[in-house]
């Protein structure tokens, strides 16, 4: 795979796949996968970056078998590197094969949908095939199709639950331990404001996320009816990243703002409780290449907004939320579902919205919170297999 390498004072190039990519002498260095610098059962490095020499260089560099070997002017340690190591985390330039990278986008791809799209179509899963889904019996495959269908449409139903709190929150540990908030770890709720929260009323709760008052907003959210005997509460469904980008094509400005403006939050209805994001974070929240990676809303839950590096961005914010809010709440984006006993909803709270009307009578919903980086970590693992993820590493 490799023609030649050439030496620069603090770089090695080297030809991958014809094409020539350049290391830095101190990051191969820091990168050796020796048992001496790395321990591969825990997948932890043991060297200490800091004290590789600062010009350190390669006293002898070969390549053979599709490895490249070094041996090191400090200490005279020797490294080996895999070139397909090499390729894969090629930095300057990149030469990873595209087809690789499209690999996993493909097979994580994620289908932003509007009503239509959902109507009579709600992407759903059998409480008995997960709960019998294991590596002994089908491998886990339920339980993969299970994070692959809240991944790519942003909720899933779950049928015949057996309508007990208990039954709900073994389905929860099924996919993932359950993330403890100062709600309680499985909450088993009703309109007593049990919590000082408006969910724990019967008041109607608009489209939001959860947890915008949270630096780590909960990653999935799980809800069972387990009685009602009264009318309305019922829940409407909102893919937000489908509406973000209606929002960017029809409010350029607006979508921009909201990418920019940092709205704070709190959680301050129980007593011994505030709880505020380290750092204000935008509603549409965008990763280094611009992609959309969360949206953050919450209007009851967002604090008075004092601090504006423009003021005159005050009445475009607003603007922009009735932009925003006429997108959210159209009836060609928003699904209404009535949530009933026996039958679960999970959803992506990075994505999707929730909301509930106001309704009469004893209503009892159990749940929980599922963190966002667990969730993912077991959906990488079970969709593109765990040696695969560990090499991006
Ligand atoms: C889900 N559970 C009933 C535990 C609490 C809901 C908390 C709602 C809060 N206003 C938020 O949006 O984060
Ligand atoms: O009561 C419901 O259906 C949902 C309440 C809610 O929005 C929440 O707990 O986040």
């Amino acid at each position: 795979m490799t023609q030649s390498i050439i030496k620069g004072k603090d770089t090695l190039t080297l030809q991958l796949s014809g094409i020539e990519t350049t290391f830095h002498h101190i990051w191969l260095r820091d990168h050796c996968r020796c048992e001496a610098c790395y321990f591969d059962t825990t997948k932890q490095r043991l060297l200490n970056s800091a004290t590789i020499d600062e010009d350190i260089h390669p006293v002898e560099v070969t390549v053979n078998n599709e490895k490249l070997h070094v041996t090191w002017s400090q200490d005279q340690h020797k490294s080996v590197y895999d070139l397909s190591w090499l390729q894969l985390h090629s930095y300057n330039p990149p030469v990873l094969p595209k087809e690789t990278v499209q690999n996993e986008k493909k097979l994580l791809s994620r289908q932003f949908w509007r009503t239509k799209d959902m109507e009579n179509n709600m992407p759903a899963v059998d409480f008995n095939s997960i709960m019998a889904s294991s590596d002994a019996s089908d491998g886990e495959a339920a339980i993969k199709d299970w994070c692959e269908k809240i991944w790519r449409h942003g909720f899933s139903l779950i049928d015949n639950v057996p309508v007990t709190p208990e039954a709900t929150e073994q389905l929860c540990e099924k996919l993932m331990y359950i993330r403890p908030t100062h709600y309680g770890g499985f909450w088993d709720f009703t309109s007593d404001l049990g919590k000082k929260d408006t969910a724990y009323t019967n008041f109607d709760i608009s489209a939001h996320t959860d947890g915008t008052y949270w630096s780590d907003t909960p990653g999935l959210q799980l809800f069972h009816l387990l009685y009602h005997d009264g009318t309305g509460g019922t829940t409407s469904l909102v893919d937000a990243f489908q509406c973000a980008e209606l929002l960017k094509k029809e409010h350029p400005d607006s979508y921009d703002l909201l990418t920019k403006i940092p709205v704070p939050a709190h959680s301050a209805g129980e007593e011994k409780v505030c709880i505020q994001p380290d750092i204000a974070q935008p509603v549409l929240k965008l990763d280094a290449n611009g992609e959309l990676i969360q949206v953050r809303w919450n209007q009851s839950d967002r604090s008075c907004m004092d601090s504006w590096s423009n003021p005159e961005d005050v009445p475009k914010f607003y603007a922009a939320l009735r932009h925003w809010y006429k997108i959210i709440s159209s009836p060609e984006n928003e699904i209404f579902y009535q949530l009933r006993p026996g039958q679960c909803l999970i959803f992506d709270n990075w994505r999707c919205f929730h909301s509930r009307t106001e309704f009469t009578g004893k209503r009892r919903l159990c749940g929980a919170y599922i963190n966002r980086d667990d969730f993912v970590s077991k959906l990488r693992i079970l969709t593109l297999g765990r040696e695969k993820v560990l090499e991006t590493l």
